[in-house]
């Protein structure tokens, strides 16, 4: 089952697959690589010796006599490293798919589609007509105020590519400088909240009444060419490295575990890196992707468990039940209280699927067409302590109760606060361990068509889904000692965590949304 997945995300990411396939001799001339014009001419350049990692080397390198392959990486820590994001951190330099990340989460589908449909124009067409025309495409109309897709979506794609070599360098520098050709709203999030880069010079878009035009300013310092550009940046230079993409394409990933501030949160739609093909994939996929979403929310919402199940895994929904052998957690004697992780709204469906009964699920933020569509009975928490607390005690007493405690979904593998009220309102909880798997869309969000979190859920080809009964958990004490309801939703925080391999975090739901969406996430 996983192993079909991983074809499909390695379909899905067919472009970076092979590129990383490919080996070129090192020595070859195709190491230095033209990768097109850019567009920062303004470098602030406070220390009187920055190193720079240039984009476009091959003019430098013959009229500069202090170019070289590999930095010393010795004394940068005194100096000010400046860094071409596309040309010497990313390990591959088209921007496309981020512009496409811009066009289809910010935009919508029609102007992905749109994007696309240019894509070979802009392939043929220079590097800055080019991004002047994605640009165009992506920014034209939005509202400024309410372009979050720079913090929200595209660092956990930049962050992804970035290559292990080039951010040694940048990491060692004293101050870091990045400059980019594409617009600043796009890296400097990335830059700025996950790789600490002090200084970020990307292309300003020109606004009309708080909307933005399509339209970037004109360069702040004009040289003319950017090679010009590029032999005045590197006269201030010590040292210069040069990046061919052929170098790059050997550059290892940036591993999640070195990145300077974990990535926790991110949002949007797209689950995959939206090169061409993989876009064209995805438009492709979307009549199936929708037909076989509403057969399997009929089969959900029309079929008993024990058909549902197996009807399911054959409609490519795969789920696999983890228990212990004697099945007491399970069994239950209808008036459990269960707690899991929040991986995504189907949760409680995945959970009463492998219970074989419906439970009762609390929720705080579903929508109101989730809530009539839903197969099990959810009941809408206030975020009022004594009235949670009531209200959850009252439903225990009535049957099986679902509660997630940290009150909103995570993607990546953290987990976010436990609240206290799962350890104050029942004697003892069933832990249940979730993990979650979508290679095409993701099927939450923190906009407001929060209804569509199911659907997008559905349309990915092979969404699967991890289910673990754990062992029963006597609320009162740890180990023997009596505890508080703070210290056991620590520790039933962290027995969850132990179990996926997830680091415990005292984030929130209030963090999670103050960074997304630019609100406290209460409705
Ligand atoms: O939409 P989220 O991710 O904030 O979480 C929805 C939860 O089910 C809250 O009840």
């Amino acid at each position: 089952m996983y192993r079909l997945v991983g074809f499909v995300r390695a379909c899905l990411r067919g472009l970076d697959v092979s590129c990383r396939c490919r080996r070129t001799d090192a020595s070859s001339p195709e190491r230095v690589v033209a990768t097109g014009p850019t567009s920062v001419f303004l470098l602030p350049l406070e220390h009187p010796w920055p190193f720079v990692l240039p984009r476009r080397p091959s003019a430098c390198h013959t009229n500069h006599g202090r170019s070289q392959r590999h930095p010393s990486l010795e004394d940068l820590a005194s100096q000010t490293v400046v860094c071409d994001v596309e040309g010497a951190l990313l390990r591959t330099s088209s921007t496309f798919p981020y512009f496409m990340l811009v066009a289809l989460e910010a935009g919508g589908f029609l102007r992905g589609l749109l994007l696309l449909l240019l894509h070979p124009l802009i392939s043929c067409l220079g590097h800055e007509v080019g991004i002047r025309i994605m640009v165009m495409v992506c920014f034209f109309g939005l509202r400024k105020e309410d372009f979050r897709v720079g913090r929200a979506a595209l660092p956990k794609f930049f962050l992804e590519q970035v290559g292990l070599e080039g951010f040694e360098v940048l990491r060692r520098g004293g101050r870091r400088v990045c400059v980019s050709s594409m617009p600043t709203v796009m890296v400097e999030g990335f830059l700025k909240e996950y790789l600490d880069v002090e200084v970020v010079l990307g292309r300003e878009l020109k606004l009309l009444g708080g909307y933005y035009t399509g339209l970037m300013e004109d360069r702040v310092i004009g040289f003319g060419h950017v090679d010009l550009a590029h032999h005045q940046l590197f006269t201030h230079c010590k040292e210069v490295c040069l990046v061919g993409e052929a170098e790059k394409r050997r550059w290892h990933p940036l591993p999640s575990s070195q990145y300077p501030k974990p990535l926790v949160f991110h949002d949007g739609r797209i689950a995959f890196t939206p090169d061409a093909i993989s876009t064209l994939c995805m438009f492709l996929w979307f009549p199936l992707g929708f037909a076989l979403a509403f057969a399997r929310a009929l089969v959900f919402l029309c079929l008993p468990y024990a058909l549902c199940v197996p009807l399911l895994a054959f409609l490519g929904m795969h789920s696999r039940l983890i228990t212990s052998d004697d099945k007491e957690e399970r069994r239950g004697d209808g008036s459990q209280l269960y707690i899991c992780n929040h991986r995504t709204l189907l949760d409680g469906l995945y959970i009463s699927a492998a219970l074989g009964r419906h439970l009762t699920a609390t929720t705080y933020s579903v929508s109101r067409i989730s809530e009539w569509f839903s197969p099990i009975r959810t009941v809408r928490l206030t975020r009022n302590r004594e009235e949670d607390a009531a209200r959850m005690k009252k439903l225990v007493q009535e049957g099986d109760l679902l509660v997630c405690p940290e009150g909103t979904t995570c993607r990546e593998p953290y987990l976010l606060r436990f609240s206290q009220l799962v350890a104050e309102i029942s004697r003892e909880v069933v832990p249940v361990a979730l993990e979650s798997w979508v290679s095409m869309f993701y099927g939450t969000s923190t906009g407001k068509l929060k209804f569509l979190d199911p659907l997008y859920f559905l349309m990915n080809p092979f969404p699967c889904y991890e289910v673990e009964f754990m062992a029963r958990v006597a609320t009162g004490a740890i180990g023997g000692k009596e505890c508080s309801s703070y210290e056991m939703a620590n520790h039933l925080q962290a027995e969850i965590g132990t179990r996926l391999g997830f680091q415990c975090t005292s984030l929130t739901r209030k963090d999670k949304y103050l960074l997304l969406a630019g609100n406290e996430g209460t409705i």
